[in-house]
């Protein structure tokens, strides 16, 4: 379990994080979310021991990290900044580790395996690209087969079946029952990776809680329907109390009354429905409406993804 306590963390007068308190639980992928700047990645750091917070204490199952014996078999991180030696092989660049932590060289063949950079292993990781590298960090992240895992913005540089291949990891990592703390910046792959998730805005924290309470919480439910007597229909929900958009060709869209009462409406009044769908907002609506107060830079951008200067 990682344990952030009341962190607090300046540079200069600028505060990155600010009274920040939350836990990861094990046997759960976590997502960690936050606009550009909300200190997702000072808190990584301060977890693991790159930086020290000006108040507040981060601890991994109740241990400092620079505490910890031999850290990358408690811990395995993946942080933006790779530092990798460019004229080495992948190989030698996970022995030299393992070696250094008294990892047995058959975990080194393992990882690679795991991570399938088993083809270009012996080769030298200057000609890498972005998503070999970052197959790399993970196989580092992974080597001493670690209890819990922090990940920033692992999908960073892969393509579709890399971010697939990493969403399948992490929930198997997270099944076998260690702690998956991981930010990213795409909702989309959260909301089908993450079960929980810690948002945070200015380096305070905005939601501890579910995926599902998250997205509930913060976005409307609406009914999507669809009708050839869409007119008469509007009538009968506007009585009602709802509100329905016509879309054009029949197709309404509902807020304010649920899927049930739409259909009870339609079936009194003798509408003849040919779709009647409940919607949930996204994640990335949910994460828009409930960050849009502690965005920092240029851009507000809307739901809809449609952007406008500020
Ligand atoms: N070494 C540093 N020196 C000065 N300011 C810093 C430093 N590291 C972070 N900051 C500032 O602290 C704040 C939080 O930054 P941080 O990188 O933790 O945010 P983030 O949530 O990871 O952002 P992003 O999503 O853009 O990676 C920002 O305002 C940033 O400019």
């Amino acid at each position: 379990m990682i344990e952030a306590k009341n962190l607090t963390k300046r540079y200069g007068d600028r505060v990155a994080v600010r009274d920040l308190s939350f836990t990861v639980e094990p046997g759960r992928v976590t997502g960690f979310l936050g606009p550009n700047g909300a200190g997702k990645s000072t808190t990584m750091r301060l977890i693991l021991g790159l930086d020290r917070p000006h108040q507040g204490d981060a601890t991994i199952g109740g241990k400092h990290y620079r505490d910890l014996g031999q850290p990358l078999r408690v811990v395995g991180a993946l942080l933006e900044a790779r530092a990798v030696h460019t004229g080495r092989s992948a190989y030698n660049h996970l022995l030299c580790l393992a070696q250094t932590q008294g990892i047995p060289k058959k975990r080194v063949d393992e990882v690679i395996e795991l991570v399938g950079l088993s083809e270009v292993a012996r080769k030298r990781t200057g000609g890498f690209s972005l998503g070999m590298g970052q197959r790399l960090g993970i196989a580092v992240a992974l080597l001493g087969d670690p209890s819990v895992l922090i990940l920033d913005e692992p999908v960073n540089g892969l393509d579709p079946e890399g971010i697939l291949w990493i969403r399948n990891l992490m929930k198997q990592l997270a099944s076998e029952g260690r702690t998956v703390f991981v930010s990213s910046h795409l909702m989309n792959e959260m909301a089908v990776t993450a079960e929980h998730l810690i948002v945070i805005g200015r380096g305070q924290l905005i939601a501890d809680c579910s995926t599902e309470e998250f997205i509930e919480r913060s976005t409307k439910q609406i009914v999507v329907v669809r009708s050839p007597d869409a007119e008469g229909l509007v009538g009968a929900i506007t009585a009602e109390g709802g509100t329905a958009t016509a879309n054009g060709d029949g197709m309404l869209t509902v807020t304010d009354l649920d899927a049930a009462r739409v259909g009870q409406l339609a079936a009194a009044g003798g509408f003849v429905l040919h779709e009647l769908t409940p919607r949930r907002g996204s994640l990335e609506e949910a994460f828009m409406e409930l960050t849009k107060e502690s965005v920092e830079y240029g851009t507000t951008v809307a739901a809809d993804g449609q952007g406008g200067a500020r």
